[in-house]
Order: C-alpha cells, then sequence, then structure tokens
C-alpha cells in the first residue's frame, strides 16, 4: 500500500557521507559533513559535542525532519531520502518517534496523560498499527499511573517530560530519537528520566538516540557520537 516495510520490532539507524548546509543570507553554511554511523537494532546511542557542532541538525535528518543536503539515512531497510513526503510522514507516524527539547512541544497542555497517550496513538492507527502499546501498563512503568488524570500543565517538569517520553512510546516506535531530554530538569529528576529513556527502550526494544550535554545521561548509553564543527570526532 506505501511501499514501507512493516514494523518489526527495533531497527538499526545508519549514516553514511551526511552532509548539510543551511542558506543564511543566500550563502550555505555547513553544519553537519561527512557524518556516518551505525547504532544497531536495540542499542542505546547518545550524540555528543559542543554547542552548534551540528548535534540537533544530525538528530532532524536521522528523524526525517530535514532532507540532508548529500548522503543517505537509514532506518531499518528504509532510506529515508528516498521517500517522498507522504511515505516520510507516514514512516514517522508508524515508526519512528520524536521527543522535542520542550516537551510542551510534544504534548496537549490541557489534556490529561491518559488523554494524551490516546492521542499519540491517532497517528499511527490512522495509518494502520493495530499492535499499539496499551496505555495504563505503559504510564505504570513510567510511573505516572498516579497522575494518569491530571491535566498536563499541572504536572511537575519531570512528569512532563516522562509523559512526552510515553507518548513518544506508545506510538509503538522501533526508533527514539530525542533531543536534551534532560536539559530543563534537576540532575535528580534528570537521572530518573535517564533512567527511564534506557530502561523502557530495553524492555520494549526500542532503538534510542538522544543528543544530549548530560554526561550522566551519554554514560548510560551503548555508544557516544561526538560531533565538533559538523564532523564526527574520535
Ligand atoms: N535553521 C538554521 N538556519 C541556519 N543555520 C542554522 C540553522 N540551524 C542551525 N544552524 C547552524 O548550523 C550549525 C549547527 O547547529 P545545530 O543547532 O545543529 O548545533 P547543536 O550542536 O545542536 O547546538 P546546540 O547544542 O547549541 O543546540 C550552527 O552553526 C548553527 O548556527
Amino acid at each position: 500500500m506505501s511501499g514501507i516495510p512493516a514494523h518489526s520490532g527495533a531497527e538499526g539507524v545508519v549514516c553514511t557521507g551526511l552532509r548539510h548546509e543551511y542558506v543564511v543570507d543566500g550563502s550555505p553554511v555547513v553544519a553537519l559533513d561527512d557524518v556516518s554511523l551505525r547504532v544497531e537494532a536495540g542499542a542505546t546511542a547518545a550524540i555528543i559535542g559542543p554547542s552548534g557542532s551540528g548535534k540537533s541538525t544530525l538528530l532532524t535528518l536521522l528523524a526525517g525532519l530535514q532532507r540532508p543536503t548529500a548522503g543517505s539515512v537509514f532506518v531499518g531497510e528504509t532510506d529515508l531520502t528516498a521517500l517522498d513526503e507522504r511515505r516520510l510522514l507516514r514512516l514517522r507516524a508508524t515508526r519512528l518517534a520524536v521527543v522535542a527539547q520542550n516537551p510542551f512541544r510534544n504534548l496537549l497542555p490541557y489534556g490529561t496523560c491518559v488523554d494524551n497517550l490516546l492521542f499519540a496513538q491517532r497517528a499511527p492507527r490512522s495509518h494502520g498499527r493495530s499492535d499499539l502499546p496499551a496505555i495504563e501498563p505503559l504510564l505504570d512503568e513510567i510511573g505516572l499511573s498516579r497522575v494518569a488524570g491530571t491535566r498536563c500543565d499541572r504536572l511537575s517538569g519531570g512528569e512532563r517530560q516522562r509523559l512526552a517520553l510515553a507518548a513518544a512510546l506508545a506510538t509503538g516506535p522501533s526508533v527514539l530519537v530525542t533531543d536534551e531530554p534532560t536539559s530543563q530538569l534537576d540532575s535528580v529528576t534528570g537521572a530518573a528520566v535517564a533512567d527511564l529513556l534506557v530502561s523502557t527502550a530495553v524492555s520494549r526494544g526500542v532503538t534510542v538516540i538522544a543528543v544530549t550535554h548530560d554526561t550522566a545521561l551519554a554514560s548510560r548509553m551503548d555508544t557516544r557520537f561526538r560531533i565538533a564543527d559538523g564532523r564526527l570526532v574520535p
């Protein structure tokens, strides 16, 4: 129907020769150059590096939110750069979840936790997914059962970030991509979110890629990719 292979558990992410240029005042600015990396299916990886080095740009390319100037990005067997917008949208709805840095960008502020998870499942369901995770066990696993009926805008920062993670996992992704998931949290709450990110990824068989400045979070991941001036460095 779509030309996209069906979802079947965790999928690896491989990019080769990625280059990305932004056009600023009519001139190209190279944000990433010749980046190649592999994250195995079910593994966790951190993308680290100084401010302005190209981490978020890389994340948007891996998530199919921007198209690279050159190079390829594979999620499982699917080359994102070869998909038209409709197929890319379907892939993002059914296999690839993104958690933005600000949890409110992922959530309905006036919806309860349950509302948010049900809402998150609308897109994958509309694309034919019938195997989505049950909501109550997911809220339980993420530690939000007690506030399941509470409005999102009345949750604490840590609860909101956990809800954003739960909403992403509710879509039953094979890959979860997240930008600074702990940056707006104190160290104790951040550590709890980092724990959940790693443990739920493992228990639910999801490949996780996180951009982070948080060394504690990065150290919990299987692999760390360091970016400097738009290039991967050892
Ligand atoms: N939309 C854009 N238009 C033009 N230039 C951009 C755009 N987004 C990023 N850049 C530039 O690309 C380079 C890489 O930016 P990017 O946001 O990917 O870095 P980063 O490592 O994620 O930074 P930070 O840690 O501060 O978020 C920077 O020079 C930045 O100014």
